[in-house]
């Protein structure tokens, strides 16, 4: 028998716009799916349609193998979490949490939400009024209230989105161990690849109502299938690439294709996997991770190292050794000190502006040296 969630065709419409096209996706008992992608590209829309709360165009979802079309929202057993908590005004806290236990002994009801309030941190909260709480803290009342009923599929729509960054990357991190801690099968929607990346076990990106690739958090950074999902992961600029053998060869530098020498660690068995792929007449492009360009400081302070374009390649063994180990020299057009590094955004042989960064506060001139760290990129095909 399936087990968990089946969606299959799936197709949402409001009027002529297909919001959800054709979609297919699994979510297994017990496991964390997130829905990411940008604004518009149809997450709620899916998550909507698998609660009951939106009429399917066209496809199916079922919950261990039985269809649920017909079912309606509050007899699913899924539950909601939505970005706003909702609570009811006039309640208190313990009342919010044991609204969906109505039908409980007074006892195990009240067990229940003491239980429910120490896994999210909010012991002792019960008598307090909701109009009391701070957003983080209603959040959590509402997380509470949603899981009291041991729903079998909790559906939490942009959860976090309302709390400043700090609260919601704490919040994140909560939000997995309550999840995992009581066995919840849940699909996350976020526009967030970081909330994403810290909340899931597996992690389906949406683009114009498709479903474009869906993975574990790891395979999905190190191997993005095509340049969107690679942008939209944080990726970028992306550089074209001439395919050359084992390498992908751009103005910064070459990056390692499909192959890999015992103790090189330069590319991971998954973008092998992915590079792979890649054939030599399609070209490709290489996009820059975060910390993919450093600042380097010439190891010899030399004139050749001020403009890369005057280091004649044939000079003499030193040079040729010394201009083998040497980065481009580009030219700098902001820095600034943040998180204890110096980011360099420059401007690279073929016009791009990128970041690099340097350890500590460093002094940076007009010019600098940068290198490429081929672990910190992707390679892409160039379509
Ligand atoms: N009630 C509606 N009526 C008409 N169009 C809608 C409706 N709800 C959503 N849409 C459209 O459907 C598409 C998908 O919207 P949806 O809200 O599912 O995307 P999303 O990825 O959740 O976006 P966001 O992150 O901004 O919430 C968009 O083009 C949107 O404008």
């Amino acid at each position: 028998m399936v087990s968990g969630l089946t969606v299959r065709d799936l197709v949402v419409r409001y009027g002529p716009t297909t919001a959800v096209d054709r979609v297919d996706l699994d979510v297994t008992a017990g496991e964390v799916l997130a829905l990411l992608g940008p604004s518009g590209s149809g997450k709620s829309s899916l998550l909507r349609a698998v609660a009951g709360l939106e009429r399917l165009a066209g496809g199916s979802v079922a919950w261990d193998g039985r269809d649920v079309g017909d079912v309606p929202v509050h007899r699913r057993g899924f539950g909601l979490l939505f970005q706003d908590a909702q609570l009811f005004p006039h309640r208190s806290v313990a009342g919010n949490v044991g609204y969906g236990l109505a039908g409980q002994p007074r006892q195990r009801r009240e067990a229940r939400v003491t239980e429910l309030l120490a896994l999210v941190g909010l012991e002792g909260f019960g008598p307090r009024a909701v109009s009391t709480l701070s957003g983080g803290q209603a959040q959590r009342v509402a997380l509470a209230r949603s899981l009291a009923p041991e729903p079998r599929l909790l559906l939490l729509d942009e959860p976090l989105s309302a709390l400043d960054r700090s609260l919601r990357e704490r919040l994140t991190g909560e939000l997995h161990d309550v999840l995992r801690a009581t066995g919840t099968t849940a699909l996350y929607v976020t526009h967030d690849h970081d909330e994403a990346f810290t909340v899931a076990d597996r992690v389906a990106v949406l683009g114009g109502g498709h479903l474009v690739q869906v993975d574990t958090p790891a395979r999905l950074w190190r191997a993005p299938a095509s340049r969107e999902v690679a942008a939209f992961l944080g990726y970028g600029p992306f550089l074209p690439a001439e395919l050359t053998g084992k390498v992908a060869r751009t103005v910064l530098g070459e990056v390692p294709l499909g192959h890999r020498s015992p103790g090189d660690e330069s590319v991971d068995p998954v973008a092998i996997a992915t590079r792979s792929t890649l054939s030599s007449g399609d070209g490709a492009l290489v996009g820059l991770g975060p910390g993919a360009l450093h600042v380097t400081t010439p190891r010899v302070s030399r004139q050749q190292f001020t403009d890369s374009s005057s280091v004649d390649p044939v000079a003499d063994d030193d040079s040729i050794r010394l201009r083998a180990e040497a980065g481009p020299v580009v030219p700098v057009v902001a820095s600034r000190f943040v998180r204890g590094r110096t980011e360099v955004d420059v401007t690279l042989p073929d016009g791009q502006v990128a970041t690099a960064v340097a350890s500590g506060a460093t002094e940076i001139p007009d010019r600098i040296e940068v290198r490429l760290d081929p672990t910190a990129t992707v390679v892409v095909p160039r379509r």
